[in-house]
């Protein structure tokens, strides 16, 4: 019992609780977002195979140091500067794309107003949201694959310029028509800016995301590429089975209605939403107020 009130006399009682601010709790929910987006990050790019074989690297060296094996720490110790600039340079695609998605994250645009040229002006009419989704449900009807990148805030002349420029006012039969195999645009994405097909036969940047299933393509795979490249919403048709799904923010949702698909048409279609973000960041309008009551 002495030796135990010993112990509490010596160490605990000169523990105390440390003070926590608002600055630390506010530290700590910043790092949590950090350490949680590292770890997706991890997870669905190549960095887990790397993490992986970083893991079987470092049991390797503690059974080195454990049995004294002097020339292999010495090996080791002498390459680890070489080894972290190796993991920079082949992770330089995956590192690049973290940082630009960083960049493009709302809350960024939302308190800095990034992109903001567009603004305030309607993307594209309700006429094009109706010609497109009711393509999109005749081509899934016969099984026309088909890959719309529809543009928002960041522009995609890069891509454009990887097919066919047509600059043409979108229309439903144009869409099909398109997309009809065997026929000169039908491979690739199309690129829709406002009420136009700006360019056909693009070519977009596949996705390595681990997360996306194996039965999924290369259409597939392109779609999500460009919405993690850009703030596009992307459109693929599937030609196996027909299905409908949509690429935006890195995320595929599969197999939607033409009512959902509607729906997040209209949701990109101009800007009122962005006007609402901004009113709900700096307080709500007063005439909206009102009009709530
Ligand atoms: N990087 C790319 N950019 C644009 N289009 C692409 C790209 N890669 C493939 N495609 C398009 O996807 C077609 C191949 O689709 P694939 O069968 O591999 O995909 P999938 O995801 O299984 O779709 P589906 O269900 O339609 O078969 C190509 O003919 C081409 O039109």
């Amino acid at each position: 019992m002495n030796n135990i009130m010993d112990f509490i006399d010596k160490y605990l009682t000169r523990l105390s609780l440390p003070k926590v601010g608002v600055t630390d709790l506010v530290e700590i929910a910043i790092l949590a977002v950090l350490v949680y987006q590292i770890m997706l990050w991890i997870k669905n790019t190549r960095a887990w195979m790397l993490l992986k074989g970083i893991v079987v690297l470092g049991v390797f060296i503690l059974l080195a140091y454990i049995f004294n094996m002097n020339t292999i720490l010495w090996i080791a110790s002498k390459t680890i500067n070489v080894a972290i600039i190796a993991v920079v340079i082949v992770f330089q695609p995956e590192l690049r794309k973290a940082l630009e998605q960083l960049g493009r994250r709302n809350f960024l645009s939302a308190i800095f107003a990034f992109d903001n040229s567009k603004e305030g002006t309607e993307r594209f009419s309700d006429r094009t949201v109706n010609e497109i989704v009711k393509a999109v449900y005749e081509m899934s009807k016969v099984k026309t694959g088909a890959l719309i990148v529809v543009e928002q805030n960041i522009m995609l002349n890069e891509y454009e310029r990887t097919g066919i420029q047509l600059d043409s006012l979108l229309s439903s039969q144009l869409l099909i028509n398109i997309f009809e195999h065997n026929t000169p645009l039908h491979d690739g994405a199309i690129i829709v800016r406002g009420n136009r097909i700006v360019s056909a036969t693009c070519y977009l940047p596949l996705s390595d995301s681990m997360s996306l299933g194996k039965e999924l393509g290369t259409r597939h795979r392109a779609a999500v590429g460009i919405s993690e490249a850009t703030d596009s919403l992307t459109i693929v048709v599937s030609e196996e089975t027909g299905k409908v799904s949509i690429a935006i923010g890195g995320e595929l949702i599969r197999n939607i209605e033409a009512e959902v698909l509607k729906k997040y048409l209209v949701s990109i279609q101009n800007k009122s939403m962005d006007f609402k973000r901004f009113r709900l960041w700096r307080g709500r309008a007063k005439n909206e107020k009102n009009a709530d009551k």
